[in-house]
């Protein structure tokens, strides 16, 4: 017997070979996707009738610092060097264990009722976001993010912190958790560090996440420095792979996006917080044509300000429509490649399709909405009509994490209690 089936649905498989199946039924098994089709021998534990539904794959949140959802609404409409320097960075230092645990556990929270199935994450205190995430029950690609400032001493303090996480946490929640190196930025890291790391990082065998050109300062700082860009700094010092994720890469030439594609770097695109910290508008349909991976993000929730991916496709659709002042640029169904497909080609994790062998990461959208009414297409619909609420049910692993709205696998109310807690004895200690 089969541990789970969802049946009636209308199926967005995102497989390019079996396309949508209008009334499709899957069947789960071990955590893996048995059978994707439109009827089946098999019977299960656990039968979901999802009528009037759309089932497809969960999104994929390539860029976050989960915890910081405790700083929701914290620092708002700040440049983004003041923002940081003057206000998230003095915070972040009071940050405890407690505060990152309970932030991280608001995230998931809010992931798992908006449909997002993994995220990567970037961020302090990353013990304790791996153990929300291991106890929320959803995947992530967790990384330590290392700040060296020039400063050998920090060099060799951060590098240790972040090793030590990249071993202790990599295959751990029965795979779910996967780690990386975090080395925060090249205009924050040292030439020599960001040098050490990736050898690091290829030694262990993971992955890189860093924040690349978010900014204007950023490329002023290394054009200044080093008489290049950062895409170019980095080519040098052979940091470009399939292993890294580059977070924003908003001031590119076309030269640099011609690089990121030759060395199949992933990106991630992350609109609303480019454009809630004015950073500019990552060149996102110029990197599609040129082949590159493009993937999608909300980062922190002190730039969002929440982690609704399905509020970040229709922000990326839009965005990239009016800087190219061509509506036809990034269609609804290539937003959806970003955020499934792509997304988890960037996290090296079997999802992003529902298809046979896959992992049974999937979530049901509930059409029966008048802002959903009436339904011609429903890629259109799920970008540009639906949001993160419109989700009714969150599998992950094979595991039902949410079902009809009701959240399975924490206690919604004390997560948000306790998160309120944090952040009122977090203020007390910043002295606000
Ligand atoms: O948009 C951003 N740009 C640059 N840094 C950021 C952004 N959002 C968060 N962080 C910072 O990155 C570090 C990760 O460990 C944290 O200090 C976090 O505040
Ligand atoms: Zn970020």
């Amino acid at each position: 017997m089969a541990d789970l089936i969802i049946k009636n649905a209308y199926i967005l498989t995102m497989d390019p070979e079996a396309g949508d199946i209008e009334n499709g039924v899957v069947v789960v098994e071990d955590g893996k996707i048995k059978e994707v089709g439109t009827s089946t021998e098999c019977t299960a534990e656990k039968v979901i009738d999802a009528k009037g539904s759309v089932l497809m794959p969960g999104l994929v949140n390539t860029h976050c610092h989960a915890g910081m959802t405790i700083f929701r609404g914290y620092a708002d409409d700040m440049q983004l060097q003041d923002w940081l320097e003057n206000h998230i960075w003095p915070a972040e230092a009071k940050l405890t264990d407690e505060d990152i645990y309970a932030g991280t556990k608001l995230a998931c929270l809010e992931m798992i009722r908006s449909g997002t199935i993994a995220f990567a994450d970037m961020y302090i205190h990353e013990n304790k976001v791996a153990q929300a995430v291991d106890e929320a029950g959803i995947r992530a690609a967790l990384s330590y993010g290392m700040i060296d400032f020039g400063d050998k001493e920090k060099a060799d303090r951060e590098l240790e912190v972040g090793s030590a996480f990249v071993k202790e946490w990599n295959g751990k929640a029965s795979g779910r958790i996967s780690t990386m190196y975090g080395p925060h930025a090249p205009n924050t890291c040292s030439r020599d560090f960001l040098i050490r790391v990736k050898e690091q990082a290829v030694k262990d065998n993971v992955k890189l996440h860093i924040h690349v050109l978010e900014t204007e300062a950023e490329l002023n700082y290394m054009k200044e420095n080093f008489g290049m860009c950062s895409i170019h700094f980095l080519k040098g010092i052979d940091f470009w792979g399939t292993d890294v994720l580059a977070a924003h890469c908003v001031w590119l030439s076309d030269g640099d996006i011609k690089i990121l594609a030759e060395y199949g770097v992933n990106i991630s695109h992350n609109p609303n917080s480019n454009m809630k910290l004015a950073s500019g508008i990552c060149p996102v349909a110029k990197l599609i044509d040129a082949g590159a991976n493009v993937c999608l993000g909300t980062d922190g929730c002190a730039s969002n300000n929440n982690l609704d991916m399905f509020e970040e496709m229709r922000s990326a659709a839009l965005l990239q429509k009016v800087s190219t002042m061509d509506p036809t640029a990034l269609p609804a169904r290539k937003v959806l490649e970003m955020a499934t497909i792509n997304g988890a080609k960037a996290l090296g994790i079997n999802s992003g399709m529902l298809k046979e062998g896959y992992n049974a990461d999937m979530i049901i959208v509930d059409m029966n909405k008048a802002h959903l009414a009436p339904v011609y297409d429903v890629a259109s619909h799920l970008v540009y009509a639906a949001s993160g609420k419109d989700v009714s049910a969150t599998i992950a692993d094979g595991k039902v994490l949410m079902e009809d709205g009701k959240v399975l696998s924490m206690n919604e109310q004390e997560v948000i209690d306790t998160a309120i807690k944090s952040s009122k004895d977090l203020l007390g200690r910043i002295g606000n």
